[in-house]
Parts: C-alpha cells; sequence; structure tokens
C-alpha cells in the first residue's frame, strides 16, 4: 500500500486548468453531478463550472446534472446555472429500475459521451472547481490511470459546532474496516466513498453499476479487480464540506455499503452461504407510535437491497466485455 500510496497519491496544486487543457488532446471531458433534492447547492456548482471549465477554458465538454427524482427544483435551478439535465429513468428503456445514486450515476455513464468522466456530488458547500482539475490530471497527464478518487479533509458540521475530521462517518465505521479486511490492497485510498472522482470510459463501462449507496464502494473494488490497483489513483483536493444526512439515514446507507461488499466476496468465491443475508434494516426511531408494548419507540424498517446493472458494454453488445479493459 505505501509502495502503491507514493506513486499514485497526486495533489489538485501540482496542475493548473491550462496545464490540462494543453494536455487534453482529443479527449472529451463529461462531467456529471447526481442530484436528488439538491436545489439548495447544485446552482453554484453548476455556475462554476461553466464560468470557469467551459466558457473561460473549453476544458470540459459536457455538463450534465441527473435529476434523481427530485421533489423540489433541482432541475430548474441546475438547467438556469447552464447544466443539461438528464432524467435517472429516461434512458433505463425496458431495464429494470436502478434506484437511488447508483440510478443517477448509470444515467450519467449512459447519457453522456466523454471519454473521460468526472463525477461531483450535487451537496457540496464552497466548492471550488480545483476539485475538477485534481481529479482530471492523473487522466490527462498519465495514460496509464484509469480511475481517479478525490480525497479531502472532512469536517462534520453539527447544529452548534464543527468536528474538524468528523465527516466521512460510514467510511470511518464501516468502508474503511470492510476494505482493509477483504481487500488489503485499496488500504491506502484515503476516502475510498468520496463522492468525486472521474474514470476512462473504456473502463467504468466495463463494470456493473449498483444501485443506492452502494455504487461507490462497488465500483472501486469492481475496477480494482479489471484494471488493477496500479491503474488507480488518488487525488488530494483540499477540505470538503456538504450537508450531513443523519445517523439513521447513514446506518441505512451503511448496510446497503455492506450488502454490496459481500456480493463481491461471495462472487468471488471467498464466503460460501446456505442462507444469503436478508434485505430489511429495523431501526428505532424516538418519538412516533410505540409499535409494541415497552418500547417507547418508532420501529423503522427499510429495504436496504442493493442491485446492479451489467456493464454498459454488455448492455449495447452482448458480446463486449470481455477480459482486462487496455488503458
Ligand atoms: O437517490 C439518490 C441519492 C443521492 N443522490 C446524490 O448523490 C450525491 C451523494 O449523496 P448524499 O449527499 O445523499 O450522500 P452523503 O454525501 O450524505 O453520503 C448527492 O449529490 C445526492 O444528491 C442521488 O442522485 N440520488
Ligand atoms: O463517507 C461517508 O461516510 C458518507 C457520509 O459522510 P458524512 O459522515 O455525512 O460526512 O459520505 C460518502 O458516502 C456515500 C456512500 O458511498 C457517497 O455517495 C457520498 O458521496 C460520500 O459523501
Amino acid at each position: 500500500m505505501e509502495a502503491w500510496s507514493v506513486y499514485r497519491t497526486a495533489s489538485a496544486s501540482q496542475w493548473t486548468a491550462d496545464q490540462l487543457m494543453a494536455a487534453k488532446g482529443d479527449n472529451r471531458i463529461s462531467l456529471v453531478i447526481p442530484a436528488r433534492d439538491e436545489e439548495a447547492t447544485v446552482g453554484p456548482i453548476v455556475a462554476a463550472i461553466r464560468r470557469h471549465l467551459i466558457e473561460r477554458l473549453p476544458l470540459v465538454d459536457e455538463l450534465v446534472v441527473v435529476d434523481s427524482r427530485s421533489t423540489d427544483r433541482t432541475a430548474a435551478v441546475a438547467a438556469a446555472a447552464g447544466a443539461r439535465i438528464v432524467d435517472q429513468d429516461e434512458l433505463t428503456q425496458d431495464l429494470p429500475p436502478l434506484e437511488g445514486k447508483g440510478g443517477a450515476l448509470w444515467a450519467g455513464l449512459a447519457g453522456t459521451s466523454g471519454d473521460v468522466i468526472a463525477f461531483v456530488d450535487a451537496d457540496l458547500r464552497e466548492f471550488r472547481t480545483h476539485f475538477v482539475v485534481g481529479l482530471l490530471g492523473p487522466l490527462l497527464l498519465d495514460p496509464s490511470v484509469a480511475f481517479v478518487k478525490g480525497f479531502y479533509h472532512r469536517p462534520l458540521i453539527g447544529a452548534t459546532n464543527v468536528e474538524p475530521d468528523g465527516g466521512g462517518r460510514v467510511t470511518e465505521l464501516a468502508a474503511r474496516p470492510l476494505l482493509n479486511l477483504f481487500w488489503p490492497e485499496l488500504s491506502g485510498f484515503v476516502q475510498p466513498l468520496a463522492g468525486e472522482y472521474a474514470g476512462r470510459r473504456t473502463a467504468l463501462e466495463r463494470i456493473p453499476i449498483v444501485s443506492g449507496y452502494g455504487v461507490d464502494i462497488a465500483m472501486l473494488i469492481d475496477l480494482f479487480e479489471l484494471v488493477g490497483l496500479d491503474a488507480l489513483a488518488q487525488v488530494d483536493l483540499g477540505e470538503r464540506l456538504h450537508r450531513h444526512q443523519s445517523t439513521e439515514a447513514l446506518g441505512r446507507m451503511s448496510a446497503q455499503i455492506i450488502l454490496t461488499v459481500w456480493s463481491r466476496l461471495y462472487r468471488q468465491g471467498r464466503v460460501t452461504t446456505a442462507a444469503p443475508p436478508a434485505s430489511a434494516l429495523t431501526q428505532f426511531r424516538r418519538g412516533g407510535a410505540a409499535a409494541l408494548p415497552n418500547l417507547d419507540r418508532e420501529i423503522v424498517v427499510s429495504d436496504v437491497s442493493v442491485h446492479e446493472r451489467p456493464p454498459l458494454v454488455e448492455l449495447r453488445d452482448p458480446l463486449a466485455g470481455q477480459g482486462r479493459v487496455p488503458v
């Protein structure tokens, strides 16, 4: 891990957008922002990318916000700021639905044409475009890199205080331990669940896309299996501020991540089982109607199952997708 980290860890400050413009060549670059109910933050993110990375310098060729079944004005706000809107369900034709963030990312991949695709969350505060420049650097400067994850310090912004590195709770309590135990080669990734990453289409279209919040860890594991650790990299983007979900919501996210990890272990023959794991999560919420005697809590049961779509190349051409990807 240390050897990999030494030569595959970079900093966004190592290059500028102008340098990347010179290195871009014939590469077309798509930027995809998955967004569910992000009207409060998606506009400034889109506006900054359009202003600095499209209008001032045409580094980004395609800027898409995937409207992930939002119930607010996310699509209108993003369109007004200059993004093309893709509805999460418009491209699925007769495919079974793919829920949650994974479905949004699938729509972003299927609905764009760039040779390189970068993904940025829509709930970022104080977004700056060096996030995108940082992610693109290794891909435009090193043909042996297929996929780049961002990493950053992640303050946890509470109602009354800020915990400097308290963010990334599911990363620290679930994803990092699981990866260290079962894929120690990936233990060098500082933020394995980072929502900011970029990759070559030739790789991203040859892995399955997992639904919900399993998508990020599945992508890292599946790309590691497909292209190898040497083709993966990470870039320091400084600090990331975003909207935090409740502990209850992160419990559901964690369950999806654990089920996704289990599915990879099972697929690789590293675990066998007579009884597959359940897919319902029971949680207990203060207040609400007492559901059982002496249980002064509301019982909340959630379906935390994860599903996946086959690699895009296989959906287009059933015979494609064999073997490792030439990066
Ligand atoms: O069903 C979903 C859930 C999330 N997201 C988006 O995926 C990104 C990361 O999700 P979220 O912020 O909920 O995760 P967190 O950062 O809290 O772990 C955000 O841009 C969300 O708007 C989405 O497009 N569809
Ligand atoms: O890293 C994490 O633990 C979670 C939750 O972060 P916080 O504890 O709310 O800062 O956030 C990430 O995980 C999600 C699942 O992979 C990603 O979809 C998010 O983009 C990422 O922010």
